[in-house]
This record gives structure tokens, sequence and C-alpha cells, in this order.
């Protein structure tokens, strides 16, 4: 038993716990210790209890999941008596930064260990693009598998994987997410996470330096590389040569390459046959702009990680105004968010409104004359499109009048409901949703939309 002055208790304890530490370091593989061992503290020994602490909960249940006999063992061969392991969660600590509520990327992903043992290609990762971070919507999910897939064995079934998507839709996240991933499985791992354009400038630097021979082994020498805007190679036949080199060296060796580009490879324009033959022999996967079910998620749980809590309505107005582009999205909810703290109003729908000034944004119309002006370019009457009728032509022109009444108007969704002969509010949403995706494929329907919209503030000026 332990009857020691409490100074030298402590004292006893703590090495006994550096006793127990260095014990496991044998015992456990080097990732295993490093990744859930070592963060772990001692907190009390009382009696025949131990109780250590881990970072956050994630870490507790994994510790205590795979980890309490083997420490409990070690524990007991060095007091000599059986030995109960509690495992808790340390208590949120002022000095390391984390907010209460704000997510911890677990394992710890860039620490010092890590960057040291790989020198070079240290990845510059943004700690917030992490996979439990990334919401799953039927827009994005067979690039959120494959990328776990590849995060999970690297280099064997999607190499290259090549992710495709529109600006902000969260292609560099789901890339990243594959680097802090794989970091947390093995802190040894050479991840290297590049843009294209730094791929470009350290080429340049190279040959200007005469030191290639340096470029070559900082971007061959890794066991992943992730490639951010691929699309930018265009053009650049020096740097296509290169990266042919790279990619094959690497391919050759197993290792995975990730590529990112706002379009797929056959539709990157000057790019060597090559090299778009060899981007497109894995796997393709597009992300597409997120539904409205999934920008609600999205906005939801950023709102947790800043430990605001947004009202389903709320969630509802901003989720409408942004359709295709998630870091405006995110945007909008920042500003929100900013705007009623500092002003200390409550985060309703009419206070933000003057800061959540929707893409198109513009009030400049009376809802009378966007439906006098639909009814007349579409030939639809007045009551047609406040009524019921299904006819494609009807709910097509009720479908674009809702769509430029949210444009144009600051009328609320269930407002706009109303306009159109009591219509739901969700029925509402459906439509701006669907114009909203109909203008991004479709030319002349961003054409028509666009005249439209200028017929309307046109018409609505004052003389
Ligand atoms: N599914 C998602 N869940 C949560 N956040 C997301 C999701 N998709 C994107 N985001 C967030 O949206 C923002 C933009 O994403 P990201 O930078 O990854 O887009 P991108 O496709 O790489 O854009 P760009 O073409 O401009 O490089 C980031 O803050 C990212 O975290």
């Amino acid at each position: 038993m332990l009857t020691f002055s409490r100074r030298l208790v402590v004292d006893k304890v703590d090495s006994l716990w550096n006793e127990v530490l260095d014990k496991l370091q044998d015992q456990l593989s080097g990732p295993t210790f490093e990744t859930w061992i070592k963060p772990t503290r001692l907190k009390t020994l009382a009696e025949s209890t131990l109780t250590i602490s881990t970072p956050n909960p994630f870490a507790r249940n994994w510790v205590q999941k795979h980890y309490i006999q083997v420490i409990s063992d070690v524990a007991k061969e060095l007091l000599g008596h059986d030995i109960n392991v509690v495992v808790t969660v340390s208590e949120p600590n002022n000095d390391n930064g984390n907010r209460s509520g704000e997510a911890v990327a677990w394992p710890p992903t860039q620490t010092t260990e890590r960057s040291s043992s790989s020198k070079s290609t240290t990845p510059d990762l943004n700690p917030k693009a992490v996979f439990s971070r990334f919401v799953v919507g039927a827009n994005n999910r067979m690039a959120h598998a494959a990328s776990l897939a590849v995060a999970e064995s690297p280099g064997r079934e999607f190499n290259p994987l090549f992710l495709c998507g529109g600006v902000g839709l969260g292609k560099t996240h789901l890339m990243q997410s594959i680097g802090h991933y794989r970091l947390d499985i093995d802190t040894n791992a050479r991840i290297a996470y590049v843009s294209t354009e730094q791929f470009t400038n350290d080429l340049i630097t190279a040959i200007r330096r005469d030191s290639m021979q340096r470029f070559r082994e900082q971007y061959r020498e890794v066991d992943i590389i992730l490639v951010d805007d691929i699309q930018f190679i265009e053009g650049k036949e020096y740097t296509q040569e290169e990266f042919f080199h790279t990619f094959n060296t690497l391919h050759e060796a197993g290792k995975q390459i990730v590529l990112a580009s706002d379009r797929p490879p056959n539709k990157i324009p000057r790019l060597q046959e090559r090299l778009c033959s060899r981007f497109s022999m894995g796997l393709i996967a597009d992300i597409q702009s997120p539904d409205f079910e999934t920008r609600m998620a999205i906005l939801q749980k950023k709102a947790e990680y800043e430990s605001v809590t947004l009202s389903r309505e709320v969630t509802e107005y901003i989720a409408a105004g942004y359709t295709s582009n998630i870091r405006e999205l995110e945007g909008a909810l920042i500003r929100a968010i900013a705007y009623t703290s500092i002003s200390g109003l409550p985060m309703t729908i009419e206070n933000l409104k003057p800061v959540l000034d929707t893409p198109a944004g513009k009030v400049d119309a009376s809802p009378k004359s966007v439906i006098d002006i639909i009814s007349e370019v579409f030939s639809v009457s007045v009551d047609d499109l406040k009524g019921a009728s299904r006819r494609r032509e009807i709910s097509q022109a009720r479908q674009i009048g809702m769509y430029l009444m949210r444009q144009h108007t600051d009328l609320s969704l269930p407002k706009i409901g109303e306009v159109f002969g009591g219509k739901d509010h969700t029925t509402v949403l459906y439509s701006c949703d669907k114009i909203a995706q109909l203008i991004k494929k479709d030319l002349n329907m961003a054409q028509t939309i666009r005249e439209l919209s200028d017929r309307i503030s046109l018409s609505n000026r004052p003389h």
C-alpha cells in the first residue's frame, strides 16, 4: 500500500505511471502507443484503482475497448496486486485553445513527432478538414466512401482517386481528411498535400536552383500524394512532363495518388493524352451540389461546432439561400453568428435578413410584378400560377416564379407559398432548388432566368 507523504505519493505515482508507459511502449506497436496511450494522463491512483484521462470521449472509448487489459496487466506487474483501471475524459483545458464543444481532430494530427518523422512531406493540413466533420449526403456519398477506402488502404483499389466537382463542394476537405486519417493510423506515413500551383512553383524553383534531385525526392518519396486543383495543369507542358514521371514513379511503387479538379480529366483542355488516361485509370468520383437536407445538416453540424443553437426555421432560411457552394453556405452562417453575437439580438430570420444577403440578394421587386411577368412571358394565367394544375408548362412557370420571387423579394418561404395560392413552404423550397440545379445544367434555362431577372428588376425601377 502507498503510505507516503502527499509529495512523495505524487512523485511515486508519477514515476510509477512513467514505468507503466515504458512497459506499454515495449509491448505495443509504435503507432498504437503514440496514438492512443501517449496522450493519456494519469489522474489518480487510489487503493487499487488507477484513473487515467484521455483527450476526448472517442479516445476514452477506444482505450477502454482495446487497451484496458494491457494497462491493468502492466500496472499489476509493477505494483504486485490487481489494479482496476478507470478511463475518463480530461477536463477541458483553457490553455489548449479548444473551446468546449469544438471538435478535436483525434488522434492529434500534427504532433512534433509526426513532423520530424517526415521532414519534407509534413502536410499542411487544415485541422478541421477531417472525416468526422464531413456531412455525407447523396451528392458526395461515393466520393466520401472512396476517400475513406483510400485512407484505410492506400495504393490498393482506387489509384488514382480523382475527385471532381464544382467550387466549394468539399474536394479539399475530403483530400485533407485522407491525410489526417492516414496519419492517425500511422504517424510515420509520408503524406504530401500540394496545390498544382505549388507543384509548378516548386518545379520552377528547382530548375532555377539546379535542385531537381531534391524536388524529385520530395514528391516521389511519399506514401500518399494529394494534389489539389489539378485542372490548373492545363497547357503547362513542362509541369505536365514532370508530373507524368512523378505519377508513374508513385503508381508503380504502389503509392496512393489523389487528385482534385473542378472537372473530369477529359474536360481539362490541353492536357496530354497520356496524363488524361492515367488520371482516368482509377476511380473518378464526382461531387454534386448538396440537396436541401444535406445543406441543413451541414449548417447544423457547423453550428454545433460553434456551440450555437440554430432553430429549424433559421436553418431552413439559410439553407434555402445558398444552393451551390458550401463555402458560401458556411460563410452565411458565420456572418449570422457574428452579427447576432455582436448585436446581442436573438437569431431570428427577421434579425438576420440584413446580413444574409442571399446570392441574388437584391430586394428590388414586388411579388405582384414577378407573378405578372411570369404570367405574361409563359402565357400562363395568374389563376393557373396560383392554382394546383400539374401540367408541365404551368408547373414549370410556377417553379420559375417561386425561384425569382425568392431572388427579388424578401418574402419568406411560407409567404411565397401564400402568394402562389397557399402552397406549402417545402414546395417553394423544392421549386427553388430545382430551378437552381437546372440553371447549372441547362444553358437555355440559365439564359431564360437571367433575362427574366433583368426584366423584373427593370420593370420595378422607379421611372
Ligand atoms: N460535406 C461537407 N460537410 C461539411 N463541410 C463541408 C462539406 N463539403 C464542404 N464543406 C466545407 O465547405 C468549405 C469548402 O470546401 P472545400 O474547400 O473542400 O471545397 P473545394 O471543393 O475544394 O473548393 P475549391 O474548388 O474552391 O477548391 C470548407 O470549409 C469545407 O469544410
